[in-house]
């Protein structure tokens, strides 16, 4: 057969990338085995096509793989920015639409959340910020999304979980029936029954995180007892003990380890198929494989020594044997991990904001602490706790300033289902998107008057509200209070599993240390610095935050 011509090879070669960025795009695949495929040997089969053209193989290698690879590129890039891709009709900066890469970079500095929440200001409602990702700050959105009936997670998990776990933990898990399978051991781990087995560790933990602020001497930072206690009892509850970081410290570097590996997640969850490659490297992300391997470690001692009491473990491996179906060994191990994930750092970062809040304002501080004092030796009672109307306002009002995740659970279409309506935004198929949390809290749509301040009150009734001073809240036509536009804890089938678990922590904590113990600020610290030294890593991580503790007048210290 006779050579193509000159001409007609290029063409063949320009054709031939437009056809790999085809195939990409329909089939998404994370394996390097295809990547390498597509890659490499379809350019290295065009360089024997161009031979005739060359001096040698190398030669029309050199020629051909360069040019390959800047039609693939430019094939990608034409696409993403023309009016044929789905998401056209929704603004955003172009660099956000030309790459993930970009977002990725910039969420390295932990301000992600601020840059959603500068984007939306711009933009408005529907901000496109990737090729193929919509972030959406509307409350109409949020039933279609995330409710009973919304969309499955997509692939922001897929980049965070080394491949070679083949059995991932729950919230990591896509399919909608394999999450349901997987959910249903969580949520008897925190039945009203599971969850009463828990008070009598969350009441001998809290006692102890009391007892070591009380001992603290001067200035201390309120951040890391409250890390430390939440990932005590964490650790209590999901592998029967193996953690004693108020005893001793963080002896064993592994709080520094949580934290450490969230740069390099939060970067690998917006280019998935890069954490994939990379996780593949040992040394790579060694903080976060360093963590899991040892929540495994701590599954396994569990596993084999039992605990002395029902903690989650005993509930996610169905020790009662009250299942149809028991779930494996490895499952329970994947998830005793995430439990101390999942419900440490959250519940550290709700507590600790909080505090914040009611060091800044001292009005809610008062009228939190004259409504604990009420209940005097009933401190410890968690049915008391439940209905306390100051104390439940405050940790919702502290959650809708500074909500733990900062950012949204991202979801897609199921494949085939040819997209969905989110409100009044269509989410076409093979596309992603996410309420950003904290933009959504501090929308003057859903929360008004004094959007970004602390208000408990705000949470009260109207009669109760309208008459507290200061009268913030005094003109009811003025009034906004978009409840379900509050969610923390997000929203539907995938939502947090241990909401009540954390709700009850928060509470006993707060009431404890409330009733035993003043706090204030450091004299000269500036709580502005709080915000600033906030770090959103999808977790949130927190600075220091110096406070000083004395204890009150008739506490038993
Ligand atoms: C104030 C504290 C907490 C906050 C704000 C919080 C928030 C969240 C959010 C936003 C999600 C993502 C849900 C989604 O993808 O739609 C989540 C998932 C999850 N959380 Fe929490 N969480 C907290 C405490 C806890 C605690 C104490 C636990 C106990 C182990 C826990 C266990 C989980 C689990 C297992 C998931 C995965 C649920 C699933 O995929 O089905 N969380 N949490």
């Amino acid at each position: 057969m006779a050579p193509l011509s000159y001409t007609d090879t290029l063409l063949a070669i320009v054709g031939a990338s437009v056809a790999v960025h085809l195939t990409y795009k329909k089939f998404e695949s994370y394996e390097p085995i295809v990547a390498f495929g597509l890659l490499v040997l379809v350019p290295s089969a065009l360089s024997a096509l161009y031979l005739p053209h060359a001096v040698s193989l190398a030669w029309a290698a050199l020629t051909v793989f360069p040019l390959f690879w800047t039609s693939l590129l430019t094939s990608i890039l034409i696409y993403r920015l023309s009016p044929w891709h789905p998401l056209a009709q929704y603004p955003g900066p172009l660099l956000c639409k030309v790459s993930k890469f970009y977002l990725a970079f910039r969420s390295l500095n932990g301000k992600q959340y601020i840059y959603y929440d500068q984007l939306h200001e711009k933009y408005g409602n529907v901000v496109r910020i990737g090729p193929n990702e919509l972030s959406i700050c509307d409350a109409n959105a949020i039933q279609p999304l995330l409710g009973n009936t919304g969309l499955p997670k997509g692939q922001f998990w897929d980049g965070r979980i080394p491949e070679s776990e083949v059995v991932k933990p729950l919230i990591a898990i896509r399919d909608k029936t394999e999450h349901t399978r997987r959910r249903r051991p969580w949520t008897r781990a925190f039945s009203t029954n599971a969850l009463k087995g828990y008070e009598e560790l969350v009441v001998k933990r809290s006692t102890q995180l009391v007892d070591s602020l009380a001992a603290e001497k001067g200035v201390t930072n309120l951040a890391k007892w409250i890390s430390f206690f939440t990932y005590d009892i964490m650790s209590d509850l999901a592998f029967g003990g193996g953690s004693e970081m108020m005893a001793q410290g963080d002896v064993t570097g592994l709080w520094h380890l949580l934290e450490g590996g969230q740069k390099n997640a939060v970067f690998m969850s917006h280019v998935p198929w890069l954490g994939r490659l990379f996780f593949r490297y040992p040394k790579f992300a060694a903080e976060l494989k360093a963590f899991r391997a040892h929540a495994r470690s701590r599954a396994v001692v569990r596993k084999n020594e039992g605990s002395a009491y029902k903690d989650i473990f005993h509930h996610l491996m169905d020790e009662d044997g009250v299942a149809s179906e028991r779930p494996t060994a490895v499952e329970v191990t994947s998830d005793g991990g995430l439990a101390i994930i999942a419900g440490s750092d959250t519940t550290s970062s709700a507590m600790t904001h909080l505090f914040f809040f009611l060091m800044c304002n001292p009005t809610a501080y008062k009228r939190l602490q004259a409504e604990v004092d009420q209940l005097g030796n009933d401190v410890l009672d968690t049915t008391k706790h439940a209905h306390m109307p100051y104390l439940n306002a405050a940790i919702n009002e502290a959650m809708r300033l500074l909500p733990p995740i900062l950012g949204g659970s991202q979801r897609t279409p199921d494949k085939g289902s040819g997209g969905r309506m989110l409100g009044s935004y269509f989410l076409a198929e093979g596309n992603s998107a996410f309420i950003p949390t904290y933009s959504l809290h501090r929308d003057p749509r859903n929360f008004s008057p004094a959007t970004d301040a602390f208000y408990p009150e705000r949470w009260f009734s109207e009669e109760k509200r309208i008459n507290l001073e200061p009268k913030v809240f005094g003109n009811p036509s003025e009034f906004i209070h978009n409840s379900a536009a509050f969610i923390p804890f997000s929203l539907g089938p995938t939502n947090c599993a241990g909401k009540n678990l954390a709700y009850m922590e928060m509470r006993m904590v707060i009431c404890m240390i409330m009733q035993q113990l003043d706090l204030r600020f450091q004299d000269g610290y500036d709580p502005s610095n709080w915000q600033v030294d906030m770090l959103d890593y999808f977790v949130t991580l927190k600075g220091v935050l110096p406070v000083i503790v004395t204890p009150r007048k008739g506490s038993r210290y």
